[in-house]
C-alpha cells in the first residue's frame, strides 16, 4: 500500500491512502480513508469495518481485498534485528535479507542486541535461543519487562514443545526450528511486522476513541455534590438502570457519563438522546430505527439508537417527554431486551444499560397519568437527585475558577455578584455567563459590566452597597427592565417582552421547565424552542457587541 498522505490523528479521519487493487480484469486505484472509529471509506462509497475484506468489482460498488493490501504492504522493507552467535549462518541470512531490500542489523550476542533495542526501533527481532551469556529467551523476557516495541521470532536448533510453549507464553510471535529456509524466515518476518502494525493501530484507535470521549469531571466540593459522587461510585459498577433527576443545567448528562465511566462498560458506546428534541412522531424511529418506506420520508433503512448502543449505555434525557404511546415499547426493551424497528416484524435483541434523566417530577407524571407506572418502576431502580447550584455552597467559586479561561482575571465585585445570583439555569447558565463575559472583557479582566444585565440587576441593591463606583459602571441607570417596567411601554419590542417574561417565570420556578411551561400556559416543546431562540439571539447580541467594540477600536 502506498500511503500518499498522512494526517495527524484527529477526531475523525486517521489517514488516507491510495491502494492498488488487482481485479479479474484490470488494476484499480482506490482511495481509502481510515477513520478513528475503525471504519474504512473507499472512494466508491462503501463504508465497512476495518476487519472486513473489501473487494473491487469493475462496475460495482467498491471494495478492497485484504490480500492485495497485504501484498503491497509486503513490498515495504522490514527493520530486522538478527541476533545469533553462529557467525556464518547469521551473516548469510543478513546478506540474503538485505538483498531482498530489508534493513537488517546483525549482532552476535544478546547484551549488544538489548542496547540496540533500547536505542532504535525495529519491526522484528530474530533471536537465536542458545547463545552464551544471555539466551534468546532471556532477551525476550527483557524485551517484555522493558516494554520494548518489537515483535520477536525465536530460532532454535533443538526446539522441544515445552520450550516453544514457554517462548510463546513469554510473548514471542513465532518459534522456528533451524534449519529454516530464508524465504520462510522472510515470510514470518512479514507476519510479525504486520502483527506489530496491528497492535500499534489498535493502540492508536483506543487513544483516538478515549480522546474524543469527553471526560466526566464534575467540578465542586460541596457536601451535596460529594453525596452524588458517592452514589455514582456505588451504582456505576452495577450496570443497573439509573434515573437522574434535577433541574436543567445541574449536570445530569455529566453524571450519566460519570456513571458509565465507573462501570465495566466504560469502553463501550455511550449514546445520548433527548426525547424533547424530537417531534413526537420521530422519537420512535430515533430510538428503535425504521425500515425503508416505513413512513413518508423514510428513504433508507436506519438502525435506532438502542441498536447503536448495543453492548453499551443509552442515556435518555428528558424521559418524561416520551410519548405515552411509546412507553410500552421502551418497557419491553428494558424487560427482555427485544425491540422492533418501525415497519419491521422481525424482533431484534439488544443489551443496553439505560440511564434516564428528567427535570420533571416523574411520580407526579405517573399520578397525572402521563407516565406509565410500570415503566417508572423499571427505570427508577436507583434514583439520583442532583442538587441545584444554589444548594451547593462554595461551588460557584470553584466553577468560576475552573471555567474562567486561562490568563483571565475576575474582579472581586463581579465574583461577589455571581456568588449571590440564584442561578435558575444552574451550571450551564454560569458557564454561559463566564463565556460571554470573557468575550466582552477588556484586557482579560472581567468586570461587573461584562456580566449580563439580569445577573447584575438581581444584585443591584447589594452591588450599590458593596462596590465602588468605578467598578460598577452600569450602576447609575436602571440596567435591564423587568417585565413590569415593560408593561404598557411601547418602546419595547414584543420579542423582548416575551423573553424577559419567560426568563422571570423560569427563575421563579427555579429553572423547572415543566412548571414554567405550565405557568406560561404553553407546551413544553414550545418553551424549548423559545429558550433556543433566546440563546441564539443573546449569542448574536454578544457577537454584535464584540463587533461594535472592534469597529470602535
Ligand atoms: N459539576 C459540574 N462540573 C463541571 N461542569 C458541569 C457540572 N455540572 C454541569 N456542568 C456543565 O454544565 C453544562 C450542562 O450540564 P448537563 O447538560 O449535564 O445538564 P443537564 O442537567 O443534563 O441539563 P438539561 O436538563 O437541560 O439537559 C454542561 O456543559 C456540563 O459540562
Amino acid at each position: 500500500m502506498r500511503t500518499i498522505k498522512r494526517i495527524d490523528v484527529r477526531k475523525e479521519l486517521r489517514w488516507c491512502a491510495i491502494v492498488r487493487v488487482r481485479t479479474w480484469r484490470r488494476v484499480l486505484h482506490v482511495q481509502i480513508a481510515v477513520f478513528g472509529d475503525g471504519t474504512f471509506f473507499a472512494s466508491r462509497g462503501s463504508r465497512v469495518r476495518l476487519s472486513t475484506a473489501i473487494t473491487i468489482r469493475p462496475n460495482g460498488p467498491a471494495i478492497v481485498r485484504y490480500p492485495s493490501v497485504k501484498n503491497e504492504m509486503s513490498e515495504q522493507p522490514i527493520k530486522i534485528l538478527l541476533v545469533d552467535d553462529e557467525e556464518d549462518s547469521r551473516r548469510s541470512a543478513a546478506k540474503w535479507l538485505r538483498r531482498k531490500g530489508h534493513e537488517v542489523t546483525d549482532v552476535s550476542n544478546a547484551a549488544e542486541a538489548l542496547t540496540l533495542l533500547q536505542r532504535q526501533t525495529f519491526d522484528v527481532g530474530v533471536f537465536d535461543m542458545n547463545m552464551p551469556g544471555m539466551s534468546g529467551l532471556e532477551l525476550l523476557q527483557r524485551v517484555h519487562q522493558e516494554h520494548l516495541d518489537v515483535e520477536v521470532i525465536i530460532l532454535t536448533g533443538q526446539g522441544t514443545v515445552e520450550t516453544a510453549v514457554s517462548a510463546m507464553k513469554m510473548g514471542a510471535c513465532e518459534f522456528l526450528r533451524k534449519p529454516c529456509s530464508l524465504a520462510d524466515l522472510e515470510h514470518h518476518c512479514f507476519r510479525a511486522r504486520e502483527r506489530r502494525l496491528l497492535k500499534k493501530e489498535n493502540k492508536q484507535l483506543k487513544a483516538v476513541i478515549s480522546r474524543s470521549r469527553p471526560t466526566a469531571s464534575l467540578v465542586g466540593e460541596s457536601e451535596p455534590l460529594r453525596q452524588v459522587l458517592g452514589l455514582i461510585d456505588k451504582v456505576g459498577p452495577t450496570n443497573k438502570p439509573v434515573l437522574i433527576q434535577g433541574e436543567s443545567g445541574t449536570g445530569k448528562e455529566l453524571v450519566a457519563r460519570a456513571i458509565q465511566q465507573a462501570s465495566p462498560l466504560a469502553d463501550c458506546p455511550f449514546v445520548t438522546v433527548n426525547c424533547a428534541a424530537f417531534p413526537e412522531n420521530l422519537v420512535e424511529s430515533e430510538l428503535f430505527g425504521h425500515l425503508k418506506g416505513a413512513f413518508t420520508g423514510a428513504t433508507a433503512e436506519k438502525p435506532g439508537l438502542f441498536e447503536i448502543a448495543d453492548g453499551g449505555t443509552l442515556f435518555i434525557d428528558e424521559v418524561g417527554e416520551l410519548p405515552l404511546s411509546l412507553q410500552p415499547k421502551l418497557l419491553r426493551v428494558l424487560e427482555d431486551g427485544t425491540m422492533r424497528r418501525v415497519g419491521c416484524h422481525r424482533e431484534r435483541r439488544v443489551t443496553v444499560r439505560l440511564i434516564a434523566a428528567t427535570n420533571r417530577d416523574l411520580q407526579n407524571e405517573v399520578d397525572a397519568g402521563r407516565f406509565r407506572e410500570d415503566l417508572f418502576y423499571r427505570i427508577n431502580v436507583f434514583a439520583i437527585q442532583l442538587p441545584t447550584l444554589r444548594e451547593r455552597e462554595g461551588d460557584v467559586d470553584r466553577l468560576i475558577d475552573h471555567f474562567l479561561p486561562k490568563s483571565y482575571r475576575i474582579d472581586p465585585a463581579a465574583r461577589e455578584i455571581l456568588n449571590r445570583y440564584p442561578w435558575p439555569g444552574n451550571v450551564r447558565q454560569l458557564i454561559n455567563v463566564i463565556e460571554r463575559a470573557s468575550i466582552l472583557a477588556d484586557d482579560f479582566d472581567i468586570m461587573v459590566n461584562d456580566l449580563p444585565h439580569e445577573v447584575v440587576h438581581y444584585n443591584r441593591s447589594l452591588s450599590k452597597r458593596n462596590c465602588t463606583d468605578n467598578v460598577i459602571r452600569t450602576d447609575a441607570a436602571p440596567i435591564v427592565p423587568t417585565h413590569s417596567d415593560m408593561l404598557g411601554n411601547s418602546h419595547f419590542k414584543l420579542d423582548e417582552v416575551v423573553r424577559v417574561h419567560v426568563e422571570e417565570v423560569l427563575a421563579k420556578e427555579h429553572g423547572n421547565k415543566a412548571s414554567t411551561a405550565r405557568k406560561l400556559g404553553i407546551h413544553r416543546r414550545k418553551l424549548y424552542r423559545l429558550l433556543d431562540r433566546f440563546r441564539c439571539s443573546s449569542e448574536s447580541e454578544c457577537r454584535e457587541t464584540v463587533a461594535s467594540c472592534e469597529t470602535s477600536v
